[in-house]
């Protein structure tokens, strides 16, 4: 990774990147806990940060946990703010119908990614700026197909 920010921590467990230019790093459970089918569980990490001011941490589910287990993180992406010097959790979901997970102490249970951030000043006017092709148009808009394009979305949905 070309970009790299120094971000103070504590922690027993770090984040550590799992290959040198992966965008997360991996967060490790600081304590164990059973997550029944379709329950969930806030599970501390041990990891405090202060990011700099102007960048906020993603916590993210790690896809293999996903796929394998259907193992996600209920609020992804959980936004840890610069001002945050909390302990670090993460909200587990264990949405398969049938199978427990067990989560053990030091496991990777999610990821952390660190990007900057814009604050936005939110400028109220009567009428908002058009011309786009999207326009209004959203959920599911565009349909699935392969071929829809601009053009053929005014025909609707496929
Ligand atoms: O997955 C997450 C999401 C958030 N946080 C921490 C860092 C973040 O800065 C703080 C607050 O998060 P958020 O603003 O998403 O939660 P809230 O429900 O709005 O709480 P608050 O009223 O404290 O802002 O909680 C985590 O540790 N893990
Ligand atoms: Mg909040």
């Amino acid at each position: 990774m070309t970009d790299v920010v120094r971000v103070p921590i504590t922690a027993s467990n770090p984040p550590r990147y799992a290959h040198d230019d992966d965008a997360g790093a991996d967060l490790h459970a600081a304590e164990a806990a059973t997550l029944l089918p379709g329950h969930r569980a806030l599970i501390g990490t041990g990891v405090a940060i202060a990011l700099p001011e102007g960048y906020a941490a993603f916590v993210v589910p790690r896809s293999g946990l996903a796929a394998k287990h259907g193992i996600t993180v209920v609020n992804s992406p959980g936004t840890v703010d610069a001002g945050y010097r909390g302990e670090i959790k993460v909200t587990l979901l264990n949405t398969s119908l049938d199978q427990a997970f067990e989560v053990a102490p030091g496991d990777r249970i999610a990821q952390l990614i660190v990007m900057p951030v814009s604050r936005a000043v939110f400028v109220p006017v009567d009428e908002l700026p058009g011309g786009t092709v999207r326009g209004a148009n959203g959920f599911g808009s565009t349909g699935v197909a392969a071929e829809a394009t601009a053009a053929g979305q005014a025909g609707g949905a496929a």
